[in-house]
C-alpha cells in the first residue's frame, strides 16, 4: 500500500490523486492546508505529496511552487493533468426563488480556494457582483463551512463530490469562465512512482544565473537548444533575497537518464549558473472513457 498527503477530502486534489492512484492500493491522508501537505511526506508520515502547481487559466500556483524550491527537499516522482471542474454549491432551498431559479441576490457571500475562486472570476462578476468573496484552504473546506452556516446566504465553489458529502445542492454547474480548465499536479516524494503508461518523460531543473553575466539566459537556453532539446516551461520566480533577483524554473521533455541532459547541465554550470535538479519522471496525460 502507498501512502499520500492531499488537501482535503473533496477537493480537487483529492479527485485528482485518486485518478492517478487508480488501481493502486493507497491511503490518502488529508490536510487542510498545504503546507501540512508537504509538512506530512518531509516528515515522514507519508511517501508522497500531491500538489497542484499549475492551472490553465490561474497560471502557477506562486505558493505551492515556492514550498517545492525553498521549504522542503522532496523529489518530483510524477506529474499529470485533471479537469477543474468547479460549481457553485448551497442550499437550494434558502438561495432560490419560489419558483426553483437561482436567486443571485441572496447570495451575500462566496467561498472558495483562491485559485479555484480565480478561475471563476468573470462568473462571479456578472451574477453576484455583491457577495463577498472569500478565500478559505481548499474547495471542500469552503463546502463544509457553508454547510456549517446555514440560512448566511453563503455559498461555495467547488466539486460536486463536496456537495453530495455535505447535502448541500449544485445551484450552478461548471462555473469556470473557460472551458477546457485543467489543474496540473506534482506527486513529490523520496520514492519512483509509476502507474501505467506516461506520455512522456521530464525533468525539472532549477537554475539561478550567475551575476552580472549578460546574456547568461541565452546561454543557458542554447544549451538545451543546439541539443535539439524541448523545453515545455520556462518560469523565473523572485529568489525573495533581493528585489529584481530571480531564479528560473525549466521543465525539459526528456529523463534525466539519457546522455544528452546530463552535459546540457554540464555546460550551464560550467558558465557559472546554480543547477539543482527538482526531478525526473513520468508525465500522465488525462484519459477519459467518457
Ligand atoms: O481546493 C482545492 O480543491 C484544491 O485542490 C486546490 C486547488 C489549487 O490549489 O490549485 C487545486 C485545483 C483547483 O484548480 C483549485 C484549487
Amino acid at each position: 500500500m502507498i501512502t499520500a498527503a492531499c488537501l482535503t477530502k473533496g477537493s480537487t486534489s483529492d479527485e485528482a490523486a485518486r485518478y492517478l492512484f487508480r488501481g493502486i492500493d493507497a491511503q490518502i491522508d488529508y490536510h487542510r492546508i498545504i503546507a501540512d501537505v508537504f509538512l506530512a511526506t518531509a516528515n515522514g508520515k507519508t511517501q508522497y505529496s500531491v500538489i497542484p502547481i499549475e492551472n490553465t487559466i490561474d497560471g502557477s500556483v506562486g505558493l505551492h511552487t515556492d514550498w517545492l524550491v525553498d521549504e522542503v527537499d522532496l523529489p518530483i516522482q510524477a506529474e499529470w493533468v485533471y479537469p477543474s471542474i468547479q460549481n457553485l454549491i448551497g442550499q437550494r432551498a434558502e438561495l432560490s426563488e419560489d419558483n426553483g431559479e437561482l436567486a443571485y441576490d441572496r447570495i451575500v457571500k462566496v467561498m472558495s480556494h483562491p485559485v479555484a475562486m480565480a478561475q471563476c472570476l468573470q462568473y462571479l462578476r456578472k451574477h453576484i457582483p455583491h457577495a463577498e468573496l472569500e478565500h478559505v484552504g481548499s474547495t471542500s473546506e469552503a463546502v463544509r463551512i457553508v454547510r456549517d452556516n446555514p440560512h448566511r446566504g453563503w455559498a461555495a465553489i467547488g466539486q460536486i463530490s463536496a456537495a453530495v458529502d455535505n447535502d448541500l445542492d449544485v445551484l450552478e454547474r461548471g462555473v469556470t469562465d473557460h472551458d477546457n480548465n485543467f489543474t496540473r499536479f506534482l506527486l513529490v516524494g523520496s520514492e519512483p512512482f509509476m502507474n501505467g503508461e506516461p506520455s512522456l518523460y521530464k525533468t525539472s531543473i532549477l537554475i539561478t544565473l550567475p551575476e552580472d553575466y549578460p546574456g547568461a539566459l541565452h546561454q543557458v537556453l542554447s544549451a538545451f537548444a543546439w541539443r535539439k532539446i524541448n523545453l515545455s516551461r520556462i518560469e523565473s520566480r523572485p529568489t525573495k533575497k533581493k528585489l529584481g533577483n530571480y531564479y528560473f524554473l525549466i521543465d525539459i521533455e526528456m529523463s534525466m537518464d539519457t546522455v544528452l541532459l546530463p552535459s546540457a547541465i554540464a555546460e550551464i554550470e560550467a558558465i557559472g549558473c546554480l543547477v539543482r535538479v527538482l526531478g525526473s519522471y513520468p508525465s500522465y496525460k488525462y484519459e477519459t472513457n467518457e
